[in-house]
């Protein structure tokens, strides 16, 4: 997907790289002080954990815990985590905006279970299935990795008789299940009855998987529906949302972009309720 020519070729991908570096660079220095500040009882973080298990290993000369995937998976974890969720919140906004009725029900159901005197925890979301079935559906609306993260095999397979040779790049393509019309009544709209069930409880569907599946499923799945809940919530519990052009004129299509559907530009008023 990136080949490797791109680093040689002039325009504006350079500065993506020059960014990756910088980005390199904060997570060596981070990995020093680390290995400075050591303390093999007591890891602090992922970075300790991994640099214990480097020790013990370091006599393998087949051992995965090297310094060089340390550096690169700590830097996958900061790359993975940060812009999805952050393009995430941005993109749940904007769909506020466009459905404000949606956004009163959620405004009321925040008042009737939190209130405003308290902040948001967890616990609430098991009394908040309307919230919730709108956090889903935002996920699977926004669609925001339609082509998943690439993969590669590592040995020759067969699957529903296709033979896929070992080093073959596959694209689990996820919006061929986000947006599959036998598992989403209205595949292409924003529906958040999609994940209710005519009592309005929460509704699990197999399809939802905007994490991805399997074995090599989002790392962060636990910290994303976390995340996505309580800063969803705290920012509608404190403001109301406003567009600054008539809804009709908001376009929640994505723009073009190459991995992640991103939205377009968009201007808000946050009113303090
Ligand atoms: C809304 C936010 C996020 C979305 C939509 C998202 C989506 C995904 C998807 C689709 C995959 C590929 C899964 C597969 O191939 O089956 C993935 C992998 C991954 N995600 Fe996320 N992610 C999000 C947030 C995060 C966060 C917060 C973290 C870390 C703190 C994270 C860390 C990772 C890592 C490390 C992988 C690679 C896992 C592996 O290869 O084993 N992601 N993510």
């Amino acid at each position: 997907m990136f080949p490797r020519v791109m680093w040689y070729l002039p325009g504006r991908h350079q500065t993506m790289f020059k960014n990756i570096r910088k980005l390199l660079l904060f997570v060596e220095k981070r990995v020093k002080l680390n290995e400075e500040t050591l303390d093999p009882n007591n890891p602090r973080d992922y970075i300790d954990a991994f640099l214990i298990r480097m020790e013990k290993e370091k006599s393998d000369p087949q051992t995965e815990f090297t310094l060089r995937n340390l550096i690169y998976s700590t830097l996958q974890i900061f790359v993975a985590g940060s812009e999805t969720m952050s393009n995430t919140l941005v993109y749940s906004l904007l769909i506020m905006i466009k459905y404000p009725d949606v956004c009163a029900k959620v405004h009321q159901e925040i008042d009737r279970i939190i209130g405003r005197d308290r902040i948001p925890k967890l616990q609430d979301r098991n009394e908040m299935p309307y919230t919730e079935a709108v956090i889903c559906e935002i996920q699977r609306f926004i669609d925001l990795l339609p082509l998943g993260i690439p993969r590669r095999t590592t040995r020759d397979i067969e699957y529903r008789g296709y033979n896929i040779p070992k080093g073959t790049n596959v694209f689990p393509m996820l919006s061929s299940v986000l947006k599959d019309p036998s598992c989403f009544q209205h595949p292409s709209e924003f529906h958040p009855q999609h994940f209710l069930d005519e009592n309005g409880e929460l509704k699990k569907n197999d399809a939802f998987m905007p994490l991805g599946a399997g074995k090599r499923n989002c790392l962060g799945e636990a910290l994303v529906q976390m995340e996505l809940f309580l800063f969803f919530v705290t920012i509608l519990q404190n403001f109301t949302l406003k567009s600054l052009v008539p809804v009709e004129e908001l376009d929640i299509t994505p723009d073009v972009s190459g991995l992640e559907n991103l939205p377009k530009p968009y201007r808000i008023a946050f009113i303090p309720r």
